[in-house]
């Protein structure tokens, strides 16, 4: 197959052969062997398909909030061609049975993955470590969704055996005995922003930082929220990923969103969203993941206390970063870096996150000039709702992976469940 005349992030104008599901040449003006596929893309872009190390796709165990077809189709119409599923399932991640039994409706994905192993009292190293784990992590050091929270021995004793396996640490830094009780006596929805404070983050991120660096561990600080957190990480060996909504949401729009903006770590002030912008336009933010954490409306309705913490993302991330560079927010290329090149480098891709020779032909095709807004009604998650509704975005024409298109806009029309995991 022949993608013709296609714009790439760098400006330049090429022909792409796609064979054998990767990627066999990129030049200007390829001439088509006979009876080759040819697909249009003039006037389009061409990304590397987004790779979203930090999706919570809820199977086994929470099927109505998404499974993995769901959450793939929305993966694959969002431009995502790889996802890395966290541990916070029922049963969790923890052993080789629960491994095997999350492998099992993986084979539903219309898009590559990788399942990430997590830690509680209850863990089986031996037998977790035995299975094609992407990570180990998010390894919670506060209670989130799933109540996965652990102590500090516990986590040292993760790091330690991580880092004779070889394997990354990915963690959920929070730090519970910095929560401000004082807010409990609120009921309002800025309430849950007083009560996981931002130095709750920060002091666990130092801690975790350190501990990672005296056991000799490779560590990943997952949706890093505040300037405090990312600049700690990026004085250190660890690296550090953030998510869409602490780039775009702040307290500011919780009078809107209500109890639907709950998640952790929870929104912050205006003033520190557009500190965290600041460091993902300029590098010091190693990458996007979207923390794509589908709950139901009805379960998000409920008072600020009693509804789960967690917004959907993954079909949104793309199409909102490129309405950024629409409105001259972010450099195109920065996007494609934080978006693929830099989670393949970081989780050991080598196959994927840039349009080069040899590499995997997971693309996307997009109009940066067919901006729109963002509605729900257009989205593929089970959970049926957006924190980003009425937000500009451009979303993906069709999305391949390996060479195989995975979602078509056109007819709205998914491909086959050809997602592999990408560490087996
Ligand atoms: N981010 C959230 O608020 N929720 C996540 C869990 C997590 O990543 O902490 C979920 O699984 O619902
Ligand atoms: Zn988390
Ligand atoms: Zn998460």
């Amino acid at each position: 197959m022949l993608i013709t005349d296609a714009r790439l992030a760098d400006g330049r104008r090429v022909d792409v052969r796609v064979r054998d599901g990767s990627i066999a040449a990129v030049d200007a003006d390829i001439a088509p062997d006979a009876d080759e596929r040819t697909l249009d893309a003039a006037g389009r872009t061409l990304l590397p398909g987004v790779i979203d190390p930090h999706v919570h796709f809820r199977e086994p165990g929470a099927d109505h909030k998404e499974t993995w077809t769901s959450g793939s189709r929305s993966a694959a119409a969002g431009g995502v061609t790889t996802v890395i599923d966290q541990p916070n399932t029922d049963p969790p991640t923890v052993d080789a049975d629960a491994f095997d039994a999350k492998a099992e409706r993986a084979q539903a994905s219309l898009v590559d993955y990788g399942l990430a192993g997590g830690v509680t009292a209850e863990w089986e190293p031996d037998t977790l470590f035995d299975r094609p784990i992407a990570a180990l992590g998010e390894v919670f050091l506060a209670d989130s969704t799933g109540d996965m929270g652990i102590d500090e021995g516990l986590f040292r004793a993760a790091l330690d055996r991580a880092a004779r396996e070889d394997v990354l640490v990915t963690v959920h830094a929070e730090d519970a005995t910095l929560f401000d009780e004082h807010a409990r006596d609120r009921s309002d929805a800025d309430a849950w922003s007083a009560y996981r404070t931002p130095e709750a983050e920060s002091r666990a991120v130092e801690r975790a930082v350190e501990l990672a660096a005296d056991v000799g561990a490779d560590l990943h600080v997952a949706h890093t929220s505040t300037p405090e957190a990312i600049d700690i990480v990026a004085d250190s060996a660890a690296t550090c990923e953030v998510s869409p909504h602490h780039c775009l949401l702040s307290r500011a729009d919780l009078p809107d969103l209500g109890t639907h903006g709950r998640m952790n770590p929870p929104l912050r002030s205006e003033s520190r969203r557009q500190a965290v912008f600041e460091r993902v336009r300029d590098g010091r933010v190693d990458l996007i993941a979207t923390d794509h954490a589908p709950h139901t409306r009805a379960e998000k309705d409920a008072g600020i206390w009693a509804a789960p913490s967690g917004v959907p993302g993954v079909e949104t991330a793309l199409p909102l970063l490129l309405g950024l560079v629409a409105e001259d927010e972010i450099a195109l290329e920065r996007v494609v870096d934080l978006t693929a090149r830099r989670p393949a480098d970081r989780f050991g891709l080598a196959a994927k996150g840039a349009i080069e020779v040899g590499r995997d032909a997971d693309l996307t095709l997009v109009d940066l000039d067919a901006t729109g807004e963002i509605r729900a009604a257009d989205l593929h998650t089970a959970c049926e709702w957006t924190p980003f509704g009425g937000w500009t975005g451009v979303r993906p024409e069709w999305t391949m992976v390996r060479g195989e298109v995975v979602y078509e806009r056109e007819g709205d029309r998914f491909g086959d469940p050809v997602g592999e995991n990408a560490w087996a």
